[in-house]
């Protein structure tokens, strides 16, 4: 990394009306390098929004933000500094991947030789000198992620990167980012995609209705949420609810019978969800008094409900689509 030391992003009462809507309302937060920052927040939160107010590319209303404690539009050299991947792409469709990025470089004078680093950094070498137009939309987000990264920059703050990226390029994606941060660069990454996030962020800033919602490091945004639970599918469930049995620990039944988790000369199992203690205790319990488990799985899908939780009053809108989408 070629720029100075980073010291993040600052929001601070960052505000942005449109006509008499509020979009964003009153947002303060900071992003820390060397970690993963995930910002989430159903469709319509002010996602975008708040990020193009970091780049300088809308006005707050009120408020102010800066990326290494200047404006972005204060920068000498803001492609040194920050690297950025929004929704709305301009690269014109004649142009080679390759071109697209030189002429990138020239106008920022970044050395020709990144070119070359960055498109094989975001597996486009093979591509380079194919034009633009022909890409999918997955070969666009590489070569979008591949402008971001060509001045090597302290700041990364991409914009639902993973949209479009088939399951290998989702991969690449979360491991790409995991190393800016090791590298100590601050990476600011939105997504709507929470078991995406729960997967890549070490932290996020949670918001709904253009409101901050939580500024917490994923463990604890679950942790707080009490959504965690384990599911255990066993055919001595009733001896298992005995063994378990503690305050704090809850412990439901979804009733249905394993189709296939079934063992012969057993009761058939029964599926409960267990709350207030965790998968090691009670594969343990289990263990110590030979209650056979067929299942045991810790539900880190949690994140979703959490984040359903929190967020559900500030949905603005929701179609059956989107609330798939979130929920995959
Ligand atoms: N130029 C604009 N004029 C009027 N309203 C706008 C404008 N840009 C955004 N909005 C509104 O602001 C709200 C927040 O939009 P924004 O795109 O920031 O949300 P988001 O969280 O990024 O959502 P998504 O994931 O759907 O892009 C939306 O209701 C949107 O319609």
């Amino acid at each position: 990394m070629t720029s100075s030391s980073s010291p993040g992003i600052m929001a601070t009462g960052l505000t942005k009306r449109y006509g008499d809507r509020t979009v964003v309302d009153d947002l303060t937060f900071t992003v820390g390098p060397g970690t993963v920052t995930g910002f989430l927040g159903p469709n319509g939160a002010g996602k975008s929004t708040t990020m193009r107010m970091l780049l300088g590319l809308d006005a707050p209303t009120r408020g102010r933000a800066t990326i290494g404690g200047r404006p972005y539009a204060a920068h000498p050299a803001p492609l040194q500094e920050v690297g950025a991947l929004l929704e709305a792409r301009s690269v014109h469709p004649g142009r080679s991947a390759h071109d697209h990025l030189l002429a990138l470089a020239h106008t920022h004078g970044i050395p020709r030789r990144r070119v070359d680093e960055v498109l094989e950094l975001t597996g486009l070498s093979g591509v380079a000198r194919r034009r633009v137009k022909g890409f999918s939309l997955g070969m666009g987000q590489r070569l979008g992620i591949a402008a971001a990264l060509l001045g090597d920059p302290g700041t990364v703050i991409l914009d639902e990167p993973v949209n479009g990226l088939d399951p290998e390029g989702v991969l690449w994606i979360r491991d790409l980012l995991k190393s800016l941060a090791a590298e100590g660069r601050t990476v600011f990454v939105s997504s709507h995609l929470m078991s995406e996030m729960a997967l890549t962020a070490d932290h996020l800033v949670v918001i709904g209705g253009g409101r901050l919602l939580a500024d917490t490091s994923v463990t604890d945004f679950v942790r707080a949420s009490g959504q965690d639970f384990v599911t255990v599918v066993t055919p001595q469930a009733a001896r298992l609810r005995e063994l378990l049995a503690a305050p704090g620990v809850e412990i439901a039944s979804s009733g249905s019978a394993a189709a296939g988790a079934r063992a012969s000369a057993e009761a058939p199992a029964e599926t409960l969800e267990i709350r207030g203690t965790d998968a090691a205790h009670i594969g343990r319990t289990a263990a110590a008094h030979s209650v056979p488990l067929f299942e045991l799985t810790p539900r880190i899908a949690s994140l979703e409900q959490a984040f359903m939780a929190l967020t559900r009053d500030a949905v603005e809108y929701r179609t059956s689509t989107a609330l798939e989408g979130a929920m995959a």
